[in-house]
């Protein structure tokens, strides 16, 4: 299934993509040429399909009946995939269910029998199926996912992803400590065995890693012993993986890795001091760093994935974004369901607007992101969390189609007012229809989803 073709495409029309972090590009009456490997071998603004026929075409050695003419009508436009730099596909079930509780007993009330009920194959792939399916009708192309310590339903993961079309990043969770007796591994050394199995699965699956890539995931430093921890950071020296893990998320998280590992100097440098801390690590939430580890993350070239709707929902506080941009590491967003309500990309773009905001309220004007830097991290800073800077977050030749067709509700058309979120009445600019659509939208304008030029999700009009 890797490599599946995709036949070729032409896109036409409005697109719009994040030329830098403070600016958005509207790129309009564009023609997109797409070859059948899913990489874009042609963008032209100003084209209309007559004039990329007469004169693409025949550059690119196509004819007319071998493509797939997709158009963005007026008030729609295509835009990169999102990228979820932090989400647990397992827990998908209890997205939106977690009371009152904070980081550790939500842990121990929903989501260890959670994610232990996963090993039942059945089950398993009941959730992911679905996960998969809900994630790529909001727009994301790219995740990276937290499974559970089972390797079948892992694997089964990473197999369906590949089916469904999805760019993943598949994590077995390592946690052989400080764990319920239901649902931990039973030695660092099984640990280490199941993540290289999972490994393995992924090697048959799709050797080169078109879509599917293995992450290692010792879950966190509390429910990982020194000697797993180790294990897995030569592992990482071994294979060049990435990694990805959760840090310094709640007050009472810090202060037990602190009872812990007391011969660390920090969080940070527990997993520093593992061999687990490099520019291939996808640290989720960092939000009570202290400078001296914010500035050993950059150091490393670490990255980092903000969650902030999970900050919000579990209480775990409100970091320090623009702090981390202004050191120059690099940021993704992370809906980190289900400490995170939401499977939606947007949804974590507006918590990372609004928290942005919260954090202004104390810290100066200057702390607020605006749409443009949050749809920035959503796509570009994403990619380059997970790596895939050179080829996905952005429309370039070379790059791969990972996109979606965003509708919005044209007032003045026949659209029902129940079809489609946010109406647009024909006077606003591009950049206010991308502000109503960050701030009023949901799946309903998500029209249609592409990963490496195959047609994966599509609304049926
Ligand atoms: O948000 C989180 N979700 C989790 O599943 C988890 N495990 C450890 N720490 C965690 N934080
Ligand atoms: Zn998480």
């Amino acid at each position: 299934m890797a490599g599946q073709t995709t036949g070729r495409h032409l896109f036409l029309g409005t697109l719009v993509h994040s030329k830098s972090l403070s600016e958005l590009e509207f790129l309009q009456n564009t023609a997109v040429c797409v070859d059948d490997k899913g990489i874009i071998v042609a963008i032209w603004p100003n084209y209309d399909q007559i004039r990329a026929e007469k004169s693409l075409y025949p550059r690119l050695g196509w004819s007319r009946g071998d493509v797939t003419v997709t158009r963005a009508k007026e008030g729609e436009f295509f835009f990169p995939g999102f990228i979820d730099t932090h989400i647990h596909a397992s827990q998908y079930p209890n997205a939106g269910i977690f009371g009152k509780t904070t980081l550790l007993d939500w842990l121990n009330t929903y989501t260890f029998p959670m994610e232990s009920s996963l090993s039942s194959i059945e089950k398993a792939k009941t959730v992911y199926t679905r996960c998969i399916q809900r994630t790529l009708s909001h727009g994301t192309t790219t995740a990276s996912y937290y499974a559970t310590i089972s390797v079948p339903s892992t694997n089964l993961l990473a197999d369906l992803c590949l089916s469904f079309g999805q760019r993943a990043f598949i994590g077995r969770c390592c946690m052989d400590t400080l764990s319920p007796d239901f649902y931990r591994d039973e030695s660092p050394a099984s640990a280490l065995a199941d993540t290289r199995a999972t490994i393995s699965h992924i090697a048959e699956i799709d050797p080169s890693n078109t879509l599917v890539t293995p992450i290692i995931t010792p879950r966190f430093a509390p429910s990982c012993s020194s000697e797993l921890m180790h294990n897995l950071g030569a592992l990482q020296k071994e294979t060049g993986l990435p990694v990805q893990t959760h840090i310094s998320e709640n007050t009472n998280e810090i202060k037990l890795v602190g009872q812990l590992f007391p011969d660390h100097m920090s969080y940070t440098h527990v997993y520093d001091d593992h061999g687990l801390l490099g520019p291939k690590t996808i640290l989720a939430h960092a939000v009570h760093l202290s400078d001296e580890e914010v500035d050993l993350i950059k150091k490393r070239k670490g990255k980092i994935s903000h969650c902030p709707a999970s900050n919000s929902a579990i209480t775990s506080g409100t970091a320090k974004v623009r702090k981390l941009l202004e050191k120059g590491i690099e940021v993704g967003l992370g809906t980190d369901m289900s400490g995170g309500y939401s499977p939606s990309i947007l949804e974590a773009i507006r918590q990372a607007l609004l928290v942005s905001r919260h954090v202004a309220m104390e810290g100066g004007d200057e702390c607020k992101l605006s749409v443009e830097e949050a749809l920035y991290l959503s796509t570009r800073g994403g990619a380059s969390v997970v790596g895939l800077e050179q080829t996905i977050g952005g429309f370039e030749v070379g790059k791969e189609w990972d996109a979606q067709l965003i509708g919005l509700n044209q007032v003045d058309s026949d659209e029902s007012i129940n079809a489609r979120p946010v109406d647009v009445f024909g006077w606003e600019s591009w950049p206010e229809r991308l502000a109503k659509w960050v701030f009023n939208g949901d799946d309903r304008n998500t029209l249609a989803v592409w990963v490496k030029g195959r047609l994966v999700h599509e609304v049926k009009s």
